[in-house]
Formats: C-alpha cells, structure tokens, sequence
C-alpha cells in the first residue's frame, strides 16, 4: 500500500475512531468522599483527527484516557474505539499510547530500546523509519539514563510508532518539557500525523492545544465544557467581556433576552458577561437595564480558559 492508499484507508472509514458515551467514573477519596472524575462525557472523534483534550489539574484527563485505553473500566457509560471495545482495540494493535511517565529501561541504549520493541512487535525493518519520525536517529548509542526529559517522550513516541497504530494517544506528554523540546516533539507528532493517524492529546497548555490539533475538546470536573475546531475555540474564547455594575437580581432578565448569555465572574459589585456580539449586549444594557459603568474588554485566550473551565 502506497503512504496515500493508507492515509485514505485510514481516514475514509464511516467507524469513529473513539466513541465515548455517558463515560463516567467515580472513585472513593482519601477521606472516603465520593470523588467523581469523569462525569458524562460524550465524544465522538473521526478517523484522522489530532484532537487536544485540553483541562487544568485533575479535570479527568487522564481517567478519560485510561478508560479509553481500556486500563480502567467506567463505572457508567461506555468507550468504544474503531467500533471495539478498547482492550480488543489494543489487542489489535490499533492504539498506542506515550504516557507520563514510567515505560522505559535506564541501561538501555535508544537504539536497543527501539530494536527490542520492534522485535516484540515483528517490525525490525521500520527501527530507521521510527527513530527519523521521532526525531531520535541521532540518539541511537545514548543510554536512556542520559536522555533529557524531552528525548525519552520522542523515544516513548518512537515505541508508539512501531505497532503502526491507528490511534495514538498521549497523555501530557510535554509535561516538564522546555519551550525547545515542546516544540521538537510536536512537530514530529504533526509530521507523522499527516498519514491519516488519529491523535488524541492532553494537555493544559492552551497554546499546546492551539498550534497543534485540529480541534479542542476542553475538559472541567469531568466534563465537556467546549468542544470545536480549533479556530472555533479560539473565537469563542477571545470573546470580548462586558462588565458593568449592576444588581445580581438583572441577571435572570438577561438571560430572558440572551440566552446564550455567560456570567463569567462577579467581582466588587462588578458583572462580568461575556456574549458572541459584545455591542449588542452593551447596548442593551445601557439603554434596557440599570447598568452603570460599562466597560467592553477584550480578554486573551489565557483568560478565557480559566472562565471557561473555572464556570464549568
Ligand atoms: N485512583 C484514584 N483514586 C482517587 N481519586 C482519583 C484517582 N484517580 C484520579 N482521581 C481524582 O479524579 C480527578 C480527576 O483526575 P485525573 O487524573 O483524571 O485528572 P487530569 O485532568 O488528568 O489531571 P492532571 O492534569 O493533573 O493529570 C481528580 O480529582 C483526582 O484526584
């Protein structure tokens, strides 16, 4: 098969590549509270597709993914991936995955690192192919002991490439990374995206998930609080923000008028709103309502992510 026969097999299946419905997981905290991480989660993700699945700290990222990997089983809902369940998708050798942390032998060189997988995986003839994808061809003689941070993620990704997956998926697999190793590993990943592979991502750094998916599923408390293309988000989230001082009790007559409407903060008497057109919000409000002092600010994609996941 031809890179462009694979890249349209890949892509032209109706079968999505993850379907998630109703996902939840609960789990019992270290004071025996319920703690509920994933909470209803429904995603479909297209074959092809590099999706970022952008959160803050304990959003439900990785418990999402795990059950997408089929190392956890949901307590309610269900994960499906290419029309299986996950752990027959594995088995497969449909998905791979580039986690945190763990995974890999100090002692080991790059090299024998690479060749005992392929081994394991019947695939010795691609070890030069994976290790240039990765960027790692340079590395081959270095034990992985000696890696920085950076190098053993693009070796773990080589690992990922071997089985050939249809799915790879990543768990912050930048976390601790310089500006210099991000940007390296991603654009092997991009690269090796560009064959029609489906990738899954997550993520908190806004600007991560921005310059390399194609589309941004944000997360908060376990759940979707918005999910577009990735310039959809970024229109969404560069939205300008109308304040004004105004009683809390305006809010539900607002609402009546917009609802699409978002309270985004209330600070020292303060609303915060936020609608797609920000004149028409502002003009209501100075002709129909109360409201004194109004500003219109433009807020930057940093800002609209804390409102976004922090208003989930
Ligand atoms: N095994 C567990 N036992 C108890 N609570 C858990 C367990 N795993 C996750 N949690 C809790 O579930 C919530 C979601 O955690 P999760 O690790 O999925 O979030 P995350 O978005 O991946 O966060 P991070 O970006 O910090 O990795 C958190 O409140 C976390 O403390």
């Amino acid at each position: 098969m031809t890179q462009r026969d694979l890249t349209s097999a890949r892509t032209a299946s109706a079968v999505p590549a993850i379907a998630l419905n109703g996902l939840s997981k609960r789990f019992r905290g270290s004071k025996g509270e319920t703690v509920t991480a994933v909470d209803g989660i429904d995603l479909e993700i297209r074959p092809g597709e590099v999706v970022a699945f952008l959160g803050p700290n304990g959003a439900g990222k990785t418990t999402t993914i795990d059950m997408i990997l089929g190392l956890t089983t949901p307590d309610a809902g269900t994960a499906v991936v290419f029309g299986s369940s996950p752990r027959d998708a594995a088995r497969a050798g449909r998905i791979a995955a580039v986690m945190q942390t763990g995974g890999l032998l100090d002692d080991f060189t790059v090299g024998e690192t690479v060749s005992t997988i392929a081994a394991l995986h019947g695939r010795t003839a691609d070890i030069g192919e994976v290790m240039a994808r990765a960027e790692i061809a340079g590395l081959a003689d270095r034990k992985v002991s000696r890696c920085s941070g950076g190098e053993q993620q693009r070796l773990k990704f080589a690992l990922a490439l071997l089985p050939d997956p249809d799915l790879i998926v990543l768990d912050e697999p930048t976390a601790g990374m310089d500006v210099e190793s991000r940007r390296t590993f991603w654009a092997a990943m991009r690269a090796d995206a560009q064959h029609g592979r489906t990738v899954l991502f997550a993520t908190h750094y806004l600007e991560e998930a921005d310059s390399f998916a194609d589309r941004i599923v944000m997360i908060a408390d376990g759940r979707v609080v918005a999910d577009g293309s990735t310039a959809e988000i970024r229109a969404r989230a560069s939205r300008r923000i109308v304040s004004a001082v105004l009683d809390d009790d305006a809010v539900p007559g607002l609402m009546r008028v917009f609802p699409e409407l978002q309270v985004t903060e209330r600070r020292g008497g303060r609303l915060y709103l936020s609608l797609e057109d920000s004149d028409v919000l502002a003009r209501h409000l100075l002709t129909s309502t109360r409201a004194r002092e109004i500003e219109i600010a433009s807020h930057n994609l940093e800002d609209a992510f804390v409102a976004l996941t922090a208003h989930a």
